[in-house]
């Protein structure tokens, strides 16, 4: 079953006398379970799909459907309760808040955006830091991390409300090579723990070959996707 669909999107900015389309007419299916990545060259359109994929931007034209739900036609109240509910976010540079410790970063959403009692986050919060291995830093500030660590984190911090979809856009990119590898698995073992569906953005060969599922853009359009053995489908 499909948990996100692009159905018929497009993504125009208007710039001036300039239209720039950065997503054209695209449709394209992530199943649940999915670990999935969004490849192509720079400006292809790849943060535009995950931004439309996580109700932070809306399509010009088409329809965005995430779990059942047709999440472009939410207003910014009702988006901001379906982000908190069903997605988590990793982001590149991790968006960990430096005054709060390891444990705080990770509590921040289930007290901030779910509201959850005290006695009801601690749990949480300790099952997902010790999921990715960081529960002995848990008294630890960002700055005392380094970059893999951080990004562990912040993967805690995405799925400790339960989502049904964690999008990441480029989550390694600020990795050397060998960390990026290792955040991947990190995410993978997740994926196979919780049963959380993964979507990415990534440049980097070696991510790409750790997807399950690849969707290739070039320009704004769906050129095909590939998934485990590799073989290209044209869109
Ligand atoms: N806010 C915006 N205003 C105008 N144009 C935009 C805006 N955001 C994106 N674009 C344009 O849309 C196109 C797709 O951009 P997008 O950021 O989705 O690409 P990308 O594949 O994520 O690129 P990168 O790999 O460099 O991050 C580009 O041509 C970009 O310049």
């Amino acid at each position: 079953m499909a948990l996100v669909s692009l159905e018929g999107v497009t993504r125009t900015y208007d710039l001036g006398e300039v239209r720039v389309n950065a997503l054209s007419d695209v449709s394209l299916e992530v199943e649940k379970g999915a670990f999935a990545a969004l490849v192509g060259p720079s400006g292809s359109g790849k943060t535009t799909a995950l931004n439309l994929m996580g109700c932070l931007d809306k399509p010009s034209q088409g329809r965005v459907m995430v779990s059942g739900q047709d999440i472009s036609a939410l207003d910014r109240k009702q988006g901001a309760l379906f982000r908190g509910e069903k997605l988590g976010f990793v982001f590149q540079d991790f968006n960990l808040l430096p005054v709060l410790t390891v444990f705080e970063n990770v509590e921040y959403p289930l007290l901030m955006i779910l509201d959850m009692p005290r006695d009801k986050r601690g749990p949480l919060v300790e099952r997902v830091l010790e999921a990715v291995g960081m529960s002995n830093q848990s008294h630890k500030y960002p700055a005392q991390l380094s970059g893999g660590q951080k990004q562990r984190v912040a993967v805690a911090r995405a799925l400790v409300g339960k989502p049904e979809l964690v999008l990441a856009d480029e989550p390694t990119a600020n990795l050397d090579g060998k960390t990026a590898q290792k955040v991947i698995e990190l995410m993978k073992q997740m994926r196979d723990a919780f049963g959380t569906t993964f979507v990415f953005s990534t440049h980097d060969q070696r991510v790409m070959d750790q997807a399950e599922v690849l969707f290739y853009l070039e320009d704004g359009i769906f050129v095909g996707h590939s998934g485990r053995k590799g073989q290209v489908e044209n869109a």
